[in-house]
């Protein structure tokens, strides 16, 4: 049936790693259904995010940069379907759009390349990263340490470090094992450093309306990570939190539930609280609810990060 169809297309950025996960997407698409490859075409969009390569991404638009093109090209049905990493997703979507499926989640840590744990980092290192997560993480542990703006794709940052420009740098270890570097950098243990809000996971949306394009990516969601990520994300909408914010958060799934652990910092590190909730999955409000709870044993100094910072959608579907 497919065969004389029109191809589904995939609407993905054009970085290598997008293009990775765009490709693992459609391979999982065409072995759930028996599909020839041909039956999807990828169409590559080019993102403000992809532009920008000079300054922090919270200083420009936040996640807005990486969605909004894709988000328009779904509205206007360019495209059938969009890949993201999921992480870089904003909390609030277009109504439009809906996160339709989530492939199985990869390693959530981060890894370090440049040194083999952060002890190991000399004595006034400097790291270049441009998350205020990792940022506020680093200088919690080890408060000597500078963090220099870093940005650009994968390949270039690990070439920044070769290249001695910084110490040292982390990376989602999803993005590099991805990539083919699963050789590269020294994964911290999770109680050492808290992923991302839904780090490791590659999401694929289609229009609200379009019931034909969810019924193919039913077969290929993965419905732990779906619940997990979904989460993960109630509670950053509840924190108001951005790309600004410096969050850790990661559920998991325990026995017929989740178990929800977050930690929000300031931007140095200097204060810190954490907590964690057990809950029924597909139960956002208990995922908000321990939002709220971390905002009231937050410092003022951290609540103020936090406070009126909403993740809203910034002109996808005007
Ligand atoms: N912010 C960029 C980004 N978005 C997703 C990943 C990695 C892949 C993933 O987390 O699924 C990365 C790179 C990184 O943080 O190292």
């Amino acid at each position: 049936m497919v065969e004389q169809s029109p191809p589904l297309r995939l609407g993905t950025r054009g970085s290598p790693l997008a293009l990775v996960q765009a490709n693992m997407v459609a391979n999982a698409l065409c072995a759930a259904h028996g599909w020839p490859s041909e039956a999807i075409k990828i169409v590559t969009v080019k993102t403000s995010g992809d532009r920008i390569q000079d300054r922090a991404l919270a200083d420009i638009g936040g996640k807005a940069l990486w969605t909004k093109e894709l988000d328009r090209a779904l509205i206007d049905r360019d495209i059938d379907f969009a890949v993201h990493s999921m992480k870089d997703v904003e909390t609030v979507r277009p109504s439009e759009i809906m996160i339709a499926a989530m492939l199985p989640r990869a390693d959530v840590r981060d890894r370090l390349i440049g040194a083999e744990s952060l002890a190991d980092l000399r004595q006034g290192a400097v790291l270049g990263t441009s998350s205020p997560r990792r940022s506020a993480q680093v200088r919690r542990l080890r408060p000597d340490i500078t963090t220099t703006l870093f940005r650009g794709n994968v390949a270039t940052r690990l070439a920044k470090v070769t290249a001695g420009e910084v110490d040292a740098t982390l990376l989602a270890a999803a993005g590099l094992d991805r990539l083919g570097q699963q050789d590269i950098g020294h994964a911290i243990a999770l109680d050492v450093m808290m992923p991302a809000p839904a780090q490791g996971a590659v999401g694929i949306e289609t229009l609200a309306d379009n019931a034909r394009m969810q019924g193919y990516l039913a077969a290929i969601s993965d419905a732990d990570t779906y619940d997990c990520v979904m989460a993960e994300r109630a509670l950053l909408l509840a924190l108001g939190g951005n790309c600004h914010s410096p969050i850790g958060a990661l559920a998991r799934i325990e026995g017929d539930g989740i178990l929800l652990i977050a930690e929000i910092l300031t931007g140095d590190g200097s204060e810190h609280v954490s907590d964690s909730a057990l809950f029924l999955r597909d139960d956002p409000a208990a995922a908000s609810a321990l939002g709220q709870a971390l905002l009231r044993k937050a410092s003022p100094a951290i609540r103020a990060l936090f406070d009126g910072a909403t993740d809203l959608p910034q002109e996808a579907s005007a």
